[in-house]
């Protein structure tokens, strides 16, 4: 017997309309709150990965269940290693909404916008809880997808006096810049992009380190949202060393960070163990948050996307 709900198909231009940060950020506390809870109930394993050698690339599988919420799905993601100049996706998302009892699919949803926003939403909880408490200058490395996104939620959160972008291509950041709602000043390299920031994200294709220690300002929260397999890497070792490490999930950083495992830093702490107050969050000190993307970072997102279209149809 099947259950009673129709399979829909939710895509781009609604999830987009349905997906709002100021509901997105609370329930994404809670979530990771709840993951970080020696006790918790919520399942999700670590990221699995089929490697696609062709295409030089993975396909994800990333389930999870939110169990009070009884809520469950699986994002589809996959992601490539491409050429710099590639004008190819870096990441492609589907998302599964999965009866719990029945076990048909009740949702397909896009999955790219989610994880446009769910990433830079707990990005923007790493920087209000670990940023210096004066920031004024914001850094973006990247000019892709994630950098966009991140620039719409840190700007809409926090208010900072400067706005930089560096990216690999000159031409992609001015695009970048022009598509901004706000002024952006593009640089010409790393360093000049970073010297005396705040706040960094990294949100880049790089394979191999592109933001080094030695150019970041002390006390700096830098979160680190590219490189999500083992052997790459967007941060160089001094970094990782002068820093106060803070992932998503340490069990996910121990399995997929090139930044963690080949520098062999020590997690500090996960962002859900700050937000229960079981660990500190030393924003005197220079931060990274690794982030390598959730299963119940999605499903978060995607329950809220399914209430609003539920509410609108
Ligand atoms: N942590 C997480 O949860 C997630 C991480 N990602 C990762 O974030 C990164 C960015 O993703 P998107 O913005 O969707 O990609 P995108 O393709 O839209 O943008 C990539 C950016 O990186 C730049 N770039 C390319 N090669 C580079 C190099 N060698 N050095 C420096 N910059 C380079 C490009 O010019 C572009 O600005 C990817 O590595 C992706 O796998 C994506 C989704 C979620
Ligand atoms: O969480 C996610 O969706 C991804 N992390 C790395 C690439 C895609």
């Amino acid at each position: 017997m099947d259950s009673p709900m129709i399979l829909v198909v939710i895509g781009k231009n609604e999830v987009e309309e349905f997906l709002h940060y100021k509901d997105l950020i609370p329930r994404l506390e809670v979530a990771l709150g709840e993951f970080s809870k020696p006790d918790r109930e919520d399942i999700q394993p670590v990221r699995c990965t089929v490697p696609l050698q062709r295409y030089n690339g993975f396909l994800g599988l990333m389930p999870a269940y939110l169990a009070h919420e009884d809520f469950l799905c699986t994002k589809m993601v996959c992601f490539y290693k491409r050429e710099s100049g590639s004008n190819l996706p870096s990441t492609r998302a589907t998302v599964l909404l999965i009866d719990p009892e029945y076990g048909n699919v009740n949702a397909v949803m896009d999955g790219d916008v989610i994880t446009a926003k769910r990433t830079a939403a707990v990005s923007a909880i790493s920087a209000k809880l670990l940023m210096p408490a004066k920031s004024e200058v914001f850094t973006i490395l990247g000019s892709g997808h994630q950098a966009l996104s991140h620039y719409n939620v840190f700007t809409e959160t926090f208010s900072f006096k400067q706005v930089r972008v560096w990216s690999w291509r000159r031409e992609s950041s001015e695009r970048f810049a022009q598509a901004a709602l706000g002024p952006v000043t593009v640089c010409e390299s790393v360093e000049e992009a970073v010297n005396g920031a705040d706040v960094i994200v990294t949100a880049t294709r790089a394979t191999e380190p592109v933001l080094f220690g030695q150019w970041v300002k002390p006390g700096a929260h830098v979160a680190a949202v590219g490189a999500c397999r083992p052997d790459w890497r967007e941060l160089d070792d001094v970094l990782m060393s002068k820093a106060e490490v803070y992932v998503d999930s340490r069990e996910g950083a121990a399995a997929e960070s090139g930044e963690v495992i080949l520098s062999g830093a020590k997690v500090f702490a996960e962002l859900g163990e700050v937000l229960n107050g079981t660990r500190p969050a030393q924003r005197e000190k220079t931060t990274v948050f690794k982030s390598l993307g959730m299963g119940i970072q999605d499903a978060v997102a995607a329950k809220l996307v399914f209430e609003q279209w539920k509410r609108h149809h």
